[in-house]
């Protein structure tokens, strides 16, 4: 600037600001100006851009991770693009290790004792689900309470995913599952070439979804338009997402998605309610729902809107439709490619069912089923749909000895790692639904079971959702023969909000019960 000025003899400053001067002057002030503006802009970033790289240096102290964070965005770009490689390098790095992305400053958990501790402690932590989620479910959502507001509006649903309850969703459950395998045969015997089942898997999970949770409240032509958009919210849940919902982003999508959702899940209450008012019998989770509201002994809150009762529902959705979709896909894999596991599954099902396979499943049958429960479980374990739980520190959490999360960041607990802890789950790798059958630390290996959270937090749908898998699985392998055929993507996963096979699953179907 020195320079300029000098050969510029007209940009100097001028040595009278008298008024008549004044405007000769102006042109060269402003060109001054404007130097200063860009340098004063430059040392402003360029000053910012340090301050950030001090600010995550000094929350990441001595934890593995990144050196620098990329200015802005982070590791925003592995986000967009999440893989099971690029966490597990991160996973790999440390018992906690760090990251920024967006400002966020991330801190992940790879052991099963963190991970515990994490969930356990909700005087530190909370959750905070995945950043589009508050877009998508609405902020008001009860999923986003905390604290005893969380526990009282909690207990208002647990009577919804009872036993009682449970067994009264079981025949709808068999009823979809029994449509859509015919339906699979059907379109197997058309066509029997091989092909992904992740698609019609979710659609059948959605359709059993819907159907349980609102019975005949719910056309079936909604059922296929809200499965249909669903997708547009799967592709939103993302670990951190663009941070403004723009039109053509994904979360904008995910936001339209869930306004058709609601509209008719909002109908559905509505014509729960007046079922209810005219007598007649519960036939699904809204029904079950507003019976209890008006039965004697309800002490809690009954002023529940339609529009509440479907964000409730909605929040069910949302929870379930892809971790049951994956539990399901990789069910069918496992015993696809377990062809021992599979002869056991069956024999199972024949002395159970004592050769009826026309007759519905009840709760008392499923009860008996305890290799299939096994296998549910330790399929759960060895591909749990939820990898991670992002929760955030409310205030500084003193996670171990020599380090303290921040308040503010994110503290995310490794399932996946978790459940892969061979102190407590010996030889992780391999499948063996052997492991639950009577086993010797039962107490030890439930407590380190976080295929559901842990804490306060837990699943809600934990039975019901254990149930739907078995289910699936028992009428799936009871009525069609499954043959995998293996892709060289087969046995790597796709991260799509939860884990699925990057092949979609590629089976050949034939009918297996006249
Ligand atoms: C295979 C299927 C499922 C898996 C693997 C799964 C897993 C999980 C996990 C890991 C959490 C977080 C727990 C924590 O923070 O400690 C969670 C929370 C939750 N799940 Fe599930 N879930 C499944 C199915 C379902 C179903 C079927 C429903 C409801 C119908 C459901 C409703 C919920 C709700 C409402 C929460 C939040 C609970 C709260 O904050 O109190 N989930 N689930």
């Amino acid at each position: 600037m020195a320079s300029s000025m000098r050969e510029n003899p007209s940009a100097s400053l001028p040595t009278s600001t008298h008024a008549f001067n004044f405007p000769a002057h102006l042109p060269a002030f402003g060109a001054l100006s404007n130097t200063n503006w860009v340098t004063t802009t430059v040392v402003l970033v360029g000053t910012l851009l340090v301050l950030e790289q001090i600010r995550y240096r000094y929350k990441k102290r001595h934890l593995p991770g990144p050196a620098f964070t990329i200015p802005i965005i982070g590791k925003f770009v592995n986000s967009l693009y999440p893989s099971i490689e690029n966490y597990c390098k991160q996973w790999s790095t440390g018992d906690l290790s760090a990251l920024s992305v967006f400002h966020i400053f991330i801190v992940m958990a790879s052991t099963n004792k963190l991970s515990l501790k994490i969930l356990n402690s909700p005087s530190y932590a909370e959750p905070c689900l995945v950043h589009s989620a508050r877009k998508v479910l609405k902020p008001n959502n009860w999923v986003f309470l905390v604290g005893k507001p969380h526990l009282d509006y909690r207990k208002g649903l647990n009577g919804l995913f009872a036993r009682k309850a449970i067994g009264n969703y079981i025949s709808i459950q068999d009823q979809c599952n029994r449509k859509h395998f015919n339906r699979w045969i059907e379109e197997y015997t058309k066509d029997p070439s091989a092909r992904p089942i992740m698609f019609p898997t979710r659609h059948l999970n959605m359709d059993t979804s819907l159907r349980v949770f609102c019975g005949p409240h719910i056309p079936e032509y909604a059922a296929q338009e809200i499965s249909d958009k669903y997708w547009a919210i799967t592709r939103a849940l993302e670990l951190v997402n663009f941070p403004i919902a723009l039109p053509g982003t994904k979360v904008y999508r995910a936001v339209q998605a869930r306004k058709v959702a609601m509209r008719w899940l909002e109908l559905a209450a509505g014509h729960s309610k007046a079922a209810m008012d005219r007598g007649d019998q519960p036939e699904c989770l809204l029904d079950e729902w507003v019976m209890q509201l008006r039965a004697p002994d309800y002490k809690g809150r009954t002023d529940f809107s339609n529009d509440e009762m479907a964000m409730v529902v909605f929040s069910f959705l949302f929870a379930s439709q892809d971790a049951m979709s994956s539990g399901l896909v990789y069910g069918f894999q496992h015993l696809a490619d377990h062809p021992e596991v599979l002869a056991k599954v069956r024999e199972e099902q024949e002395r159970v069912r004592c050769g009826d396979y026309e007759k519905p499943i009840t709760l008392e049958m499923l009860d008996e089923m305890k290799y299939l429960q096994a296998v549910v479980k330790e399929s759960l374990r060895a591909k749990p749909p939820v990898t991670m739980v992002p929760y955030k520190t409310t205030k500084a959490f003193p996670i171990s000895e020599d380090y303290t999360v921040p308040a503010g960041a994110m503290l995310i607990p490794s399932l996946y790692t978790s459940l892969q802890d061979p102190d407590v789950f010996p030889e992780p790798d391999k499948f063996k639904p052997e492991r639950w059958i009577n086993p010797t630390n039962q107490a030890e290996m439930n407590k380190h079971y976080m295929v559901w959270g842990s804490g306060v937090h837990r699943c809600i749908g934990t039975e019901y959702a254990s149930m739907n898998i078995a289910l699936g699985l028992s009428t799936g392998v009871s009525m069609m023969n499954m043959e995998h055929v293996v892709t060289p993507e087969s046995n790597e996963i796709e991260i799509i909000a939860t884990m699925f096979p990057k092949d979609g699953l590629h089976m050949k179907i034939t009918p297996r019960l006249h």
